[in-house]
């Protein structure tokens, strides 16, 4: 796929499984084999080492109530090549969560009430940036879930394909969890919304383990509030031409089962999903009904 074709169809990457069950990217017309991302990669200045701009990644992780699992967790994330910054954004916390992080080894950063994931995510990123150093390339952003504990290092292979210009997003893709007990609700309502708006179908729509540029995700901020955010990321960035791929990670977290409380969660995740999906559908109607105008 030529980025020309990729920006006039505005669909990203098309998934498609190899004979190892992997979920990668389809090729396009032409003789490209994988697409290229939109995310311009960082030069080496003339007559500089290659290895003095070594790309850093840095593990932003939001984490409400999760001091049984964020140690593991955050032990496992400074494991990942390539990361030198492990940064736990405590979302109101009434536990331990935030003297658990920082003893494990992560800068810990804390909401002084609860904002939801995605406003988590949003503090995450702008505190990476505030470490970034001047004239050294961004790091990427590699978000993942608390609750990962010991599995969180088998999201590596989530940076490759971004630090090689493959995709500027990477998305877990990850295994059938014990005790989990969705219906494919929400996650049909998901991933049918971002097809029709993208012309890619994922297959977990709701995965939140994603590696990403800075200039990606700046482009897909404001992010959609709580629950929307993965929806949202997916459709704003594959809209603005960025290239998404789904990658195969051997990840485990605390599932949401059939309980109760599995199916309050549920509600506000379709709640908040519907919710960045109507936006997205009245910003592309306002887009069609008021096209822009190049300034006179
Ligand atoms: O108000 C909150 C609630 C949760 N979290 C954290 O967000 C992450 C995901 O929450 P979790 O309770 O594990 O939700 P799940 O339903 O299991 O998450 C699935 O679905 C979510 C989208 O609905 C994605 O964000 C997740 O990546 C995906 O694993 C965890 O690190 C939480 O600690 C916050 O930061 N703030
Ligand atoms: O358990 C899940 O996978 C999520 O909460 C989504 O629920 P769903 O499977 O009912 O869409």
């Amino acid at each position: 796929m030529t980025r020309k074709q990729r920006d006039s169809t505005d669909t990203g990457a098309a998934p498609t499984s190899d004979a190892a069950g992997a979920v990668g990217v389809e090729a396009g017309e032409g003789t490209e084999t994988l697409p290229t991302a939109k995310t311009p990669r960082p030069q080496v200045p003339d007559g500089a080492h290659p290895g003095r701009f070594r790309q850093r990644v840095a593990v932003v992780i939001p984490a409400k109530d999760e001091a049984r699992r964020i140690a593991a967790t955050v032990r496992s994330a400074r494991a990942i090549p390539n990361v030198d910054l492990v940064l736990v954004v405590d979302d109101g916390s009434e536990d331990s969560t935030q003297h658990v992080a920082r003893e494990a080894g992560a800068v810990v950063v804390r909401h002084s009430h609860n904002r939801g994931k995605a406003a988590a995510m949003e503090t995450g990123a702008a505190v990476v940036a505030m470490r970034d150093v001047p004239g050294r390339p961004e790091r990427l952003l590699l978000f993942i879930d608390a609750d990962l504990a010991d599995t969180a290092v088998n999201t590596a292979p989530l940076v490759p394909p971004v630090l090689e210009g493959v995709a500027d997003m990477a998305i877990a893709h990850i295994p059938p969890q014990v005790g989990a007990g969705g219906h494919g609700f929400v996650v049909g309502a998901a991933r049918r919304a971002i097809a029709g708006m993208t012309g890619w179908t994922p297959t977990q729509p709701l995965s939140g383990m994603r590696c990403m540029t800075r200039e990606a995700f700046e482009a897909a901020t404001p992010l959609a509030r709580g629950w929307g955010v993965e929806v949202g990321l997916t459709i704003d960035l594959l809209r603005q031409g960025y290239v998404a791929v789904e990658i195969p990670c051997e990840l485990r977290h605390r599932p949401s089962g059939k309980d109760f409380k599995g199916q309050l969660h549920r509600a506000a995740q379709y709640r908040d999903v519907q919710l960045a999906i109507s936006a997205r559908r009245v910003r592309r109607t306002v887009d069609v009904v008021r096209p822009h105008h190049p300034a006179p």
